[in-house]
């Protein structure tokens, strides 16, 4: 599996405000970015925060793209994944229109009845861990269903478990001209942190995009 991570980030690494609200940090050059990287990809992953937070739908915002993946035999909108332990995904959210394929990956924790709610409106119920969503054995499955390239879009706990589960391959950030602030704010690597063997990155472009800078990384395997 090729894991590509994409976000927007202010100057001072906030992916949000400290209220979690969505926050427009990048213009529509980028946008028009993140939907050619959407493009490309088998599958895009978020966290139930940003669909609570957010309500995000994950679809392509061109349509010549979507041509263009059905022309090659793919479906048009690539899949859309949430990793919910609990089934906390609203049953009239966004991601669980008809408009593409969506998996939820879930744990043993969800209890069955609300897996069937879940199912019955729309969603793919994947059961991936015991507790919380195991990511790695989460992605065997999503792999088993034909996925070979997975987007990450975030948010900032999903961001740093892919990390820390060594998952990701490349990086895209988009640096917005701004700064948000705030102790609370989500950034773009939450969870519990590292305290050793730090991911490390390989720039390997920069590109300007509307008031900001888009830098794209390889992982290098190991880290320090
Ligand atoms: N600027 C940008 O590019 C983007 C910004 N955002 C912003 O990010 C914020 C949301 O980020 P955040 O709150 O970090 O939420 P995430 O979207 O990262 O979702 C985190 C939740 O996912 C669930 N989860 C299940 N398994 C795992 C696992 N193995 N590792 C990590 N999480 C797991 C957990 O909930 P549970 O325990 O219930 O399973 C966890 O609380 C929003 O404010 C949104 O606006 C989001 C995307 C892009
Ligand atoms: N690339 C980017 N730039 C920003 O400025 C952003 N606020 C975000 N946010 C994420 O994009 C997703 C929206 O998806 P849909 O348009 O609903 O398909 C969502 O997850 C935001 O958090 N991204």
């Amino acid at each position: 599996m090729h894991v590509v991570v994409n976000a927007a980030q202010s100057v001072d690494g906030k992916i949000a405000t400290r209220r979690r609200e969505q926050l427009r940090i990048s213009g529509p050059e980028d946008f028009d970015r993140v939907d050619r990287v959407r493009a490309a990809a088998d599958a895009v992953l978020v966290g139930v925060g940003t669909v609570l937070a957010d309500d995000p739908h994950l679809t392509l915002d061109e349509e010549d793209r979507r041509v263009q993946r059905l022309r090659t035999g793919r479906s048009g909108d690539p899949a859309r994944v949430v990793v919910d332990s609990t089934g906390r995904t609203p049953t009239d959210a966004r991601i669980l229109d008809d408009a593409a394929t969506t998996y939820l990956l879930v744990s043993e924790a969800t209890p069955a009845d609300r897996r069937e709610e879940l199912d019955a409106a729309g969603a793919e119920v994947i059961v991936a861990g015991s507790e919380r969503v195991d990511l790695v054995a989460g992605i065997d499955e999503l792999a088993e269903r034909g996925v070979g390239r997975l987007m990450v879009e975030g948010g900032g706990e999903v961001i740093y478990s892919c990390f820390a589960a060594e998952l990701v391959d490349e990086l895209h950030v988009y640096v917005g001209s701004m700064v948000v602030g705030g102790r609370d704010a989500p950034s773009l690597a939450d969870g519990e942190g590292f305290d050793e063997s730090f991911p490390r990155l390989d720039l390997v472009d920069v590109e300007r995009l509307d008031d900001g800078l888009v830098l794209s990384y390889e992982v290098d395997a190991g880290g320090s």
